[in-house]
């Protein structure tokens, strides 16, 4: 099957879950834009419910679609969000970032009680690392990090877009850095959250209640 048709029947068995009154994070990229686009008809259809966007690009899908938002530093707590991953394992561990939108997608994870992620088949591995770990930089001192990086095995970098260094929505850096296969995501996470300069990186872990992953024509769960 088509990719793109798993990422939507992916997307709509998860937005099945949204509820009125909930507040609902959306997430970015190209498996997200199917459940923005479901939750947009809901809207329209009645639905009430208050959304945080996770980019300025789902900001823009979702004000288009007259999804009601609200501001995150407003609000305590998130009901359920529905984002995209570039990988995950069927412990639920993630790497996210392939958009750049790693740090607000993070952020509104943590404040989220029930986090649902939603692909396509291909996204599933029994370890994380094929796909390279964005990591969000100041721009001030990235060839920093990259030299620590490398000191923890990772091979990086700085992402481009048109020969410029590409910024996030925050205005700073994306690393891609190359680990090989991850054995010990934990503490991975942990090595890399001390190296000063790094605004955030895309190991997402013990942040999902389940990944919703569509293949061919079933839907498959994996919860904790
Ligand atoms: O920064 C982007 C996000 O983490 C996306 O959710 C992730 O890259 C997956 O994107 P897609 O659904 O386009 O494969």
């Amino acid at each position: 099957m088509n990719p793109n048709n798993e990422k939507q029947r992916a997307a709509l068995e998860a937005v099945k879950e949204i509820q009125n009154g909930m507040i609902v994070g959306l997430g970015t990229g190209s498996t997200a834009y199917y459940a923005i686009q479901a939750t947009g008809e809901l809207v329209k259809q009645g639905l009430q419910i208050q959304a945080v966007p996770t980019s300025e690009h789902t900001r823009e899908m979702a004000a288009s679609l007259q999804i009601p938002l609200v501001d995150i530093n407003t609000i305590d707590h998130i009901d359920l969000t529905i984002d995209g991953a570039d990988e995950f394992t069927p412990k639920l561990e993630l790497i996210k970032g392939g958009g750049g939108a790693l740090l607000r997608e993070k952020i509104v994870a943590s404040m989220t009680r029930r986090f649902i992620v939603i692909t396509d088949s291909s996204k599933k591995v029994d370890k994380l690392g094929k796909f390279k770990v964005p990591i969000e930089v100041i721009p001030f001192s990235y060839n920093y990090v990259l030299r620590k990086l490398q000191k923890l095995g990772g091979q990086g970098i700085v992402r481009k877009k048109e020969d410029q260094p590409y910024q996030t929505d925050q205005g700073n850096y994306i690393i891609d850095a190359d680990f090989g296969l991850i054995e010990d995501p934990t503490t991975l996470e942990k090595q890399i959250n001390t190296i000063v300069g790094v605004v955030e990186h895309g190991l997402f872990l013990n942040l999902a209640s389940r990944v919703i992953m569509a293949q061919g024509d079933d839907i498959v769960v994996f919860e904790k």
